[in-house]
């Protein structure tokens, strides 16, 4: 990028805004209110600038990063129950441009229900209707110029590429579950499978082939790139923010002011006039707002932090999409070698590539109606408080696996066995991935201990409620059974994962597989929720100047992959910010 701030100048200045965190959310934030010249803004990021790293920029680099702490900040869950006391990997972006930079480059829309059941708690502002807008002004969609809406920063686009197998497994697909290819699945309704849209800009032209070749679109090259030279914006890398510390002042709420960071070993802090906004993240954000001496007194408490504004809320509410897949050999392997317009395409793809099928289906469609009833009987049995938030959560979640337009699982292709980080990718299978859309499992991430470098300890709670593992199981055997369709006669072979002798027609076999073999699908949100620890303008319940907008701030999950959601929501809030902004000016 090579215009970040100088550290000298970034350390004596005054910001109107600070932005922790340059991910996906801080770099919508810091390009949308740097648009204003007369506001000051300073971002701080604990990675590195990526912009222009091979890895990064490549759609087949992320094994590259996967792990590796350079990119990725690779943290741990604790065991987790649900999972036989499995420890699962969390990975999460660490350079501008946050878990966009790092991610599978699935880009998908949730449908206009999930985001209208955030408002169930009262929560105003944040419907489908509401939000739709802000979807389009991130993304700009290649494959439909027609669409002069979706101008947005980040380009997105059809796979140029087909891969031989997929039409067929598309239909496959779509006639056991009963499904169409639905038509427009960004736009509210995406029940049945379809070719998925990735976040790629096929804008760049290769140096070596002449030939234009795939590039990833995210935060960092889409929105902060392109304003990094606008005088009133300072971007500081490489610098870890520990806590926010608030001033009191008589019969007021604390005001957030200060930033405390740490920046080649030393520590410094930075004064912000208006606002300090926390962009770092569902496992971040909470940590520092716990770090700030906001949260659950007993929780800081035992972290031998003073509390200096009682939210019990902060931390809980981890929700996290669990993952179970199944792998079947192919009789040839040229059924997953691209037919790709360009040769690029076609060398790339064929050691991994980004995920180009996908699809919802609703638990009706995955089991009878009995088995549904059994499944919420059981987990009703277990409620024995009636009123609490979180029962209320549940009890709305269990009513959903009952609702044929409501998605229970995601499905997503991937044309080998899910080993992303092996070099040497199995080229001759091709893999259905199952996510929990809805998962009633949930945990929270809090703090350890009052040292900013210690990792929180974070427990997602993954499986831990009978339901999610009775609707991955049902999801799993779902897509074990449509290898052996009509459809895609003489091009599959043996199962290749798990091994032949599971038999995922017992249920119990397909439960015990789920637990066995889940993971977490690195769609962490919750922490930070809204109605809970941020208001409807997500401004953290009883500080003043300090907001957080992220994927913490999402209530309830959606069903797919979030980055867009992200993108939207962080659109949204820069309108807030902005419209507060002027209407104190106006007042003054
Ligand atoms: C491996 C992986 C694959 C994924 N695949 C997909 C996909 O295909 N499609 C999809 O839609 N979604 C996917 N996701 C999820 C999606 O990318 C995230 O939900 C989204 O990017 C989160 O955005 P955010 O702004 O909340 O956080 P982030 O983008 O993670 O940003 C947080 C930023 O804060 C910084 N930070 C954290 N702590 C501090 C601190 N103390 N001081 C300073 N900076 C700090 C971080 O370094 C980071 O840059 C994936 C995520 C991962 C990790």
């Amino acid at each position: 990028m090579g215009e970040n701030a100088e550290p000298a100048r970034f350390l004596a200045s005054r910001f109107d805004y600070i932005i922790v965190g340059g991910g996906t959310a801080g770099s919508v934030l810091a390009a949308r209110l740097s648009e204003d010249a007369t506001v000051k803004v300073g971002v701080l990021e604990a990675g590195k600038s990526r912009v222009g790293d091979a890895h990064v920029d490549s759609p087949w680099g992320i094994s590259q990063m996967l792990s590796n702490p350079e990119y990725d900040w690779a943290l741990e869950t604790t065991p987790q129950a649900g999972t036989n006391g499995r420890v699962h990997h969390l990975s999460g972006g660490k350079m501008l441009g946050g878990s966009s930079g790092i991610n599978f480059m699935s880009y998908c829309r949730p449908s206009a229900a999930d985001i209208d059941h955030w408002g169930r708690g009262g929560i105003q502002g944040w419907t489908w209707g509401e939000l739709a807008p802000y979807y389009s002004k991130a993304q700009c969609l290649e494959h439909d110029v027609s669409r002069r809406d979706d101008l947005g920063s980040i380009k997105t686009c059809l796979p140029k590429w087909d891969l031989p197998i997929e039409p067929a497994m598309i239909d496959a697909l779509n006639t056991a579950a009963g499904t169409v290819m639905p038509s427009d699945p960004w736009y509210g309704n995406h029940l049945g499978f379809y070719k998925s849209l990735s976040t790629l800009d096929y804008g760049t032209t290769s140096e070596a082939t002449k030939q234009r070749c795939p590039t990833r679109s995210y935060a960092a090259s889409g929105y902060l790139a392109p304003v990094m030279h606008r005088k009133n914006l300072q971007v500081l890398d490489e610098a870890t923010v520990c806590r926010v510390s608030l001033v009191t002042e008589p019969t007021k709420a604390p005001r957030a002011r200060w930033v405390h960071f740490w920046y080649r070993g030393s520590c410094h802090r930075i004064l912000a006039t208006r606002e300090i906004i926390l962009c770092a993240g569902s496992l971040h954000s909470p940590h520092l707002l716990e770090l700030s001496g906001i949260g659950d007194p007993d929780v800081l408490h035992t972290a031998g932090i003073p509390c200096q504004v009682a939210l019990p809320d902060v931390g809980n509410n981890l929700r996290e999409h669990p993952m179970a897949s199944v792998t079947y050999h192919l009789q040839t392997p040229e059924d997953i070698l691209p037919r790709g317009p360009t040769s690029h395409d076609r060398k790339q793809n064929t050691t991994a590539c980004p995920f180009s099928l996908t699809g919802f289906l609703p638990y009706t469609a995955l089991a009878p109606a009995d088995k549904i009833e059994h499944t919420i009987a059981n987990a009703r049995s277990g409620i024995t408080d009636t009123d609490t938030a979180t029962t209320r959560t549940t009890t709305h979640l269990l009513a959903r696996l009952q609702d044929p337009e409501s998605a229970a699982v995601q499905l997503i292709g991937y044309p080998r066995g899910l080993n992303l980080g092996s070099q040497s990718p199995d080229r001759g299978s091709y893999s259905l991935l199952v996510i929990g859309s809805h998962p009633i499992s949930h945990g929270s991430c809090h703090v350890q201990s009052g040292d900013p470098f210690a990792m929180p300890r974070i427990d997602p709670g993954i499986l831990q409620e009978s339901p999610d593992v009775d609707v991955l199981a049902a999801g799993v055997a779902f897509a074990d059974q449509v290898f052996h369709s009509k459809h895609l006669v003489g091009r599959i072979a043996e199962r290749a994962h798990p091994g032949p002798s599971i038999d995922f027609t017992d249920p119990n076999q397909a439960k015990e597989f789920v637990r066995q073999s889940a993971v977490a699908f690195n769609h962490s949100i919750g922490t930070c929720a809204m109605g809970y620890v941020v208001d409807d303008r997500l401004q953290v319940k009883g500080v003043a100047g300090l907001r957080v907008v992220d994927a913490s701030v999402i209530p309830l999950h959606i069903d797919g992959n979030p980055v867009s959601t992200v993108y939207a929501l962080a659109e949204r809030a820069s309108d807030l910010i902005r419209e507060e902004s002027r209407r104190r000016l106006s007042t003054l």
